[in-house]
């Protein structure tokens, strides 16, 4: 809910507009539940659950409504939350503020809003919720509770202490599991939250990269990248991506001639050659032994279309069980290998359809045609292009960063080897989306700067101001 939030208000749909819609819409069902003269208490917390109510009140001035703030209100914890009580003060609606709890009053109201608590929940209530919550149970009234009964946790539908109990709740944009084992009717609201805001990248997706302050050197990842033959820049890009996308460690296993030059691309390198111009299946065996101990192998970049090299990736995906992000040539081993490991392809549309896979000129079209063959594959799928679609299990994503400059060579092998590092924190999908949220994102940073002229080594250093996020 955080990331979408986030991704709302990055498409102009501020937060503060969704409070007006939660407390229009916790009016809506009000409305239903007692007739205009009736007496209403509303008991705010500080939080934006208690934000949504006192918007509520605005919307509810046929009735004889006060308003119960918990709390002073220099405690009220959010801009927006804080803006609608002082509106309500200007308006003089009729509103108290609870500093002691021993002198709370609920009166004699026909409904309750319970509008303490919602997601932002922990522990067992403290004072004065602990006090307001029994008042509202022992109240001869109604029991209206605004995204949630105050204490309850909404994911678990339980309660580390004691809860309000409720007779209705009025949710907001999607239902929340724990409320199916309350004994309470559930409204879900739409509060307009565009859909885009789940179905495209954005960068409340960034918040899942939140670091741990107490992490370790190995935490974030040890990627490996297995490439190189043809092409000695790829495996060095994607390598130096894994380290920019914020990998502790990242390794190159390349043709000897290849290794020599990764080394001079960068020191951060950790670089292994093997015998000969190209990988082939005698490499297998020590290429398994290097990889168990990392967190992800990336595939591909720079390893060429050589029978012996394809034959190479196809028996080490046969005994791997890890996880592997798989590029460019590599690709077209995937259909017909039967692997343990964990996959995230990442083809262009031209690799898709070598694979056996169906596209199309319309993104939402083409994310249907995505997602089944992501079924039939059982791996996660990075379908680049303007929109590039990113399907696997039964969710979709579509990314719209990036810019037509990023044709130019090595963009792919820059975005695999940020997969690689993103994969061995997040799960495949999420890892796949936000490397090509980023990816797209440091084009076009590098774009403001460069124009059409933007080189793939510009991405890379792009890359951590792409990945930084938004505060919450
Ligand atoms: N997209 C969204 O996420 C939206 C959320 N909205 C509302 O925002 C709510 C979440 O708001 P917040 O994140 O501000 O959280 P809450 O308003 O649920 O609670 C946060 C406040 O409660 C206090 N608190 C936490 N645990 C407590 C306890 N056990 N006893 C006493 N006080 C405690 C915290 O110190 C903090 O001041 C949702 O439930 C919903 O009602 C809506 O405004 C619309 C959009
Ligand atoms: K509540």
């Amino acid at each position: 809910m955080a990331a979408v939030d986030v991704n709302a208000e990055a498409l102009g749909v501020p937060r503060k507009q969704l409070m007006e819609s939660s407390g229009n819409a916790v009016a809506r069902v009000c409305r239903d539940l007692v007739d205009p003269g009736a007496t209403v208490a509303i008991v705010a917390g500080r939080g934006n659950n208690g934000g949504d109510a006192l918007v509520a009140a605005r919307f509810l001035q046929v009735y004889d409504v006060t308003v119960h703030l918990l709390g002073r209100p220099e405690t009220i914890a959010t801009d927006i939350a804080r803006e609608n009580w002082d509106a309500l003060v200007a308006s003089e609606l009729d509103h108290r503020t609870v500093t002691d709890s021993a002198a709370f009053d609920l009166g004699d109201p026909d409904l309750v809003v319970d509008a303490m608590l919602g997601t932002g929940v922990t522990g067992s209530l403290r004072e004065p919720e602990a006090t307001a919550a029994k008042a509202i149970n022992d109240a001869d009234a109604s029991v209206l509770a605004v995204d949630v009964p105050s204490g309850i946790d909404a994911d678990t539908g339980e309660a580390a202490g004691d809860a309000v109990d409720a007779d209705h709740v009025v949710t907001f944009h999607d239902d929340k599991p724990g409320l199916g084992d309350l004994d309470c009717d559930v409204t879900v609201a739409d509060i307009g939250i565009p859909a885009a805001a789940e179905r495209f990248t954005g960068p409340g997706d960034l918040l899942a990269l939140r670091r741990d302050a107490q992490s370790h050197k190995g935490d974030h990842g040890d990627v490996l990248v297995v490439g190189g033959g043809p092409y000695t820049g790829a495996p060095a890009l994607a390598a130096q991506a894994a380290l920019r996308a914020g990998a502790d460690l990242a390794r190159v296993a390349c043709p000897e001639h290849v290794a020599r030059e990764v080394q001079g691309y960068s020191e951060n390198l950790i670089v292994r050659g093997f015998a000969g111009d190209r990988l082939a299946p005698e490499h297998v065996p020590d290429l398994l032994g290097f990889a168990a101990d990392r967190d992800v192998v990336v595939f591909g970049p720079g390893l060429g279309d050589d029978d012996d090299s394809l034959d190479a990736v196809r028996a080490f995906l046969d005994s791997y069980d890890g996880t592997a992000v798989v590029d460019a040539d590599a690709l077209q081993v995937v259909p017909d290998v039967d692997t343990e490991a964990t996959l995230i392809c990442t083809p262009h549309q031209g690799e898709l359809r070598q694979m056996g896979g169906e596209t199309d000129a319309d993104w939402d079209v083409r994310r249907d045609l995505v997602s089944d063959f992501a079924a039939d594959l059982g791996h996660t799928l990075l379908v680049k292009g303007a929109y590039d679609v990113i399907a696997g299990g039964d969710e979709s994503r579509v990314n719209r960063t990036g810019n037509p400059g990023m044709t130019v060579g090595g963009t792919g092998d820059v975005l695999a080897g940020a997969t690689g590092a993103l994969a061995a924190v997040l799960p495949p999908l999420d890892a796949a989306a936000v490397a090509a949220y980023a990816n797209g994102r440091a084009g076009d940073l590098a774009a403001d700067e460069f124009d059409g002229g933007l080189v793939a080594t510009d991405l890379l250093e792009r890359l951590p101001e792409a990945l930084r996020g938004v505060d919450e």
